[in-house]
């Protein structure tokens, strides 16, 4: 659906972007990552042609986009800036309200479009007529995310959404984030520097270096098939989280037990183990119920979990 094709970028003596290549497709969530500096934000402000590349072409659903007008080809793109980026003498409804107003929405279905989003986005109905900085950066966050969602664009691009947030705060929005059915129907190229949070949401990873593409690829390719020693390095120091994150139940399914008295909770073998883990943490009981896609139930305490993750490490790294 979008394609970048050889698309490179120099401010002065500065290569902020050196041949970047990669295709997102349809309803993925690619997530740019690499440290401060690396040509994240340059690439993804490409996209929309806030900036413009001084090489390469990039292509959505077959058009070149440089060959189109910059202000139709944004309406089909929702864009959530890096700090937010609220207007602070606009209030909240004035803020969402931007994008229908260009498009001349009816007054009618603006506000119904608005309310319906703050309900998902779990903002209360009384912030519409305060100012951004009467929010709490949670607030505002969420605020962000619905202006760009507002017009319903098929394309959402997001500049370090969470930011600005505490650990807390981060963790939940990006739980909440992940189980968004307006976000699950949207193509979605996100840039963070947080390695824990690309491996949370991402369906492939873009990782950068210099404005190089490092490798491209699924959470568990980039942990282990890394394409050379920069990405390995790059992961190395949170390489056991990050095996929590990458590993799912499915993984370890066969040295877990079988279970016949599930429970009214019964989850999917979908889930990390990391995410287990924390529902086992934050929930009352001892022990948790998955199924798989064939109804096989199994069951696993936090100890059971563990044995089983270490097995399966066990046989990937000596196997
Ligand atoms: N408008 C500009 N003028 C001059 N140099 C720029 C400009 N925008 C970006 N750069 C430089 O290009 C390089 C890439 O910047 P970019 O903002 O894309 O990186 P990033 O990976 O998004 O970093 P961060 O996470 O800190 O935002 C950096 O060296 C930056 O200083």
């Amino acid at each position: 659906m979008i394609e970048l094709k050889n698309v490179s970028k120099k401010f002065g003596e500065t290569l902020a972007v050196n041949q970047a290549s990669f295709n997102v497709n349809e309803k993925e969530n690619l997530i740019l990552l690499g440290t401060s500096g690396c040509g994240k934000t340059t690439t993804l402000k490409i996209i929309n042609r806030l900036i413009e590349p001084d090489e390469g072409e990039i292509i959505i659903n077959g058009k070149n986009i440089l060959a189109q007008n910059p202000e139709t080809l944004r309406r089909e793109i929702g864009y959530v800036m890096q700090n937010v980026g609220l207007f602070p003498h606009y209030t909240v409804e004035e803020n969402i309200a931007v994008v229908p107003n260009l498009l001349k929405w009816e007054r009618k279905k603006t506000i119904g479009r608005i309310l319906e989003l703050i309900k998902k986005l779990h903002l209360p109905e009384n912030c519409l007529k305060l100012f951004p900085h009467q929010l709490s950066g949670g607030q505002q966050q969420r605020v962000g995310l619905a202006r760009a969602l507002v017009a319903n664009p098929p394309i959402l691009l997001m500049d370090e959404p969470f930011g600005a947030l505490d650990n807390v705060t981060r963790a939940s929005i990006q739980l909440e984030f992940k189980k968004l059915d307006e976000l699950k129907r949207k193509t979605i190229v996100m840039v963070t520097h947080d390695v824990m949070e690309a491996f949370e949401l991402a369906d492939r990873i873009c990782l950068m270096d210099k404005g190089k593409i490092m490798q491209i690829g699924t959470p568990k390719d980039l942990l282990y098939k890394p394409a050379n020693n920069f990405v390995k390095k790059f992961l190395d120091g949170q390489r056991l989280a990050l095996e929590f994150k990458v590993i799912s139940i499915n993984d370890i399914w066969n040295s877990l037990a079988p279970s016949s008295k599930a429970n009214n909770q019964v989850i999917s073998s979908e889930l990390s183990v990391w995410n287990a883990m924390e529902q086992l943490r934050s929930g009352a009981n001892e022990e948790i119920f998955f199924s798989n896609t064939k109804n096989e139930v199994k069951s696993a305490d936090f100890t059971q979990l563990t044995v089983a993750f270490n097995l399966y490490k066990d046989s990937t790294e000596h196997g």
